[in-house]
């Protein structure tokens, strides 16, 4: 796993634009996996400035988010499908039907999962996917024992995690307690995965992630078994690592062979 040590949320959002940017040069019709979330909002943003720019589309690309509240239709202000129409679809190029986000109000979400599984492998695969982690160590709604080789499934929120969430909810609106996300088997099997974690209050769930177990108490501890995971993390998330300097070294010396074999063409 590559941990990026950089000062800042800003910086953060940029590296992690600079990721999805290659991504959709080298392969316009790529498949990208998309969180909500707080997190990821900084990192949209700068999507859509490269989008106006021109310097990337999203005309040939497919999304798939990781997760939706279970009784939200796509129309509630709440839902992750609003949420990611209005923090980017609804800005760049992309076409609207190649956008996918788990039904939320499904009649039947069991076999809503089952699909959802079988539109991401018809459609190849995930080539990146973007992740945010709670307090708790989820990743989408994958809470503290899920299984690590979980699959798109219906998923009962921890009070953590409500209590966490209960900021986008007015005090008298109803706050689900159910969702459908992707399991960690599915995130796991996209060809990048890139997580962002800002602040202080992820820093103990970024050590759990780091420096393990692997474990089902840390859903994205799993992310040690994957073969290209890059966290990219500011300074506060980074605080109870026991030895951040040795990843901000490691960075540098990537930097400067990545430089290297630029200069050699
Ligand atoms: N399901 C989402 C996760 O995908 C997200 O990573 C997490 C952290 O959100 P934030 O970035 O706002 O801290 O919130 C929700 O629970």
């Amino acid at each position: 796993m590559k941990v990026v040590i950089l000062e800042n949320a800003a910086q953060v959002a940029t590296y992690g634009a600079g990721l999805f940017q290659r991504q959709l040069q080298s392969k316009p019709d790529s498949v990208l996996g998309l969180a909500t979330g707080s997190t990821p909002v900084a990192l949209y943003n700068e999507l859509i400035a490269l989008n106006r720019d021109g310097e990337i589309s999203f005309q040939h690309s497919r999304t798939f988010n990781l997760d939706e509240y279970l009784g939200l239709a796509g129309d509630h202000p709440q839902s992750y499908r609003y949420f990611m129409n209005d923090k980017l679809f609804n800005h760049v190029d992309i076409d609207k039907a190649n956008t996918q986000v788990p039904p939320g109000n499904a009649d039947d979400p069991l076999a809503a999962c089952a699909e959802y599984e079988q539109d991401i492998a018809q459609a190849g695969g995930i080539d990146i996917q973007l992740l945010g982690i709670g307090r708790n160590g989820h990743i989408g709604f994958n809470e503290p024992s899920s299984s690590l080789a979980s699959r798109t499934r219906v998923k009962t929120l921890t009070q953590a995690t409500i209590d966490d969430n209960a900021r986008f909810f007015k005090a008298d609106e109803y706050q689900p307690h159910l969702s459908i996300t992707m399991g960690i088997g599915t995130i796991l099997e996209s060809r990048q995965v890139v997580l962002l974690a800002t602040g202080a209050a992820k820093a103990a769930a970024i050590k759990a992630t780091v420096e393990g177990p692997v474990s089902a108490a840390c859903p994205a501890s799993a992310l040690q078994l994957h073969r290209d995971a890059v966290l990219i993390i500011d300074e506060a998330a980074a605080a109870e690592l026991d030895d951040p300097e040795f990843f901000k070294h490691i960075e540098r010396e990537n930097q400067k062979l990545k430089a290297a074999l630029e200069a050699k063409g």
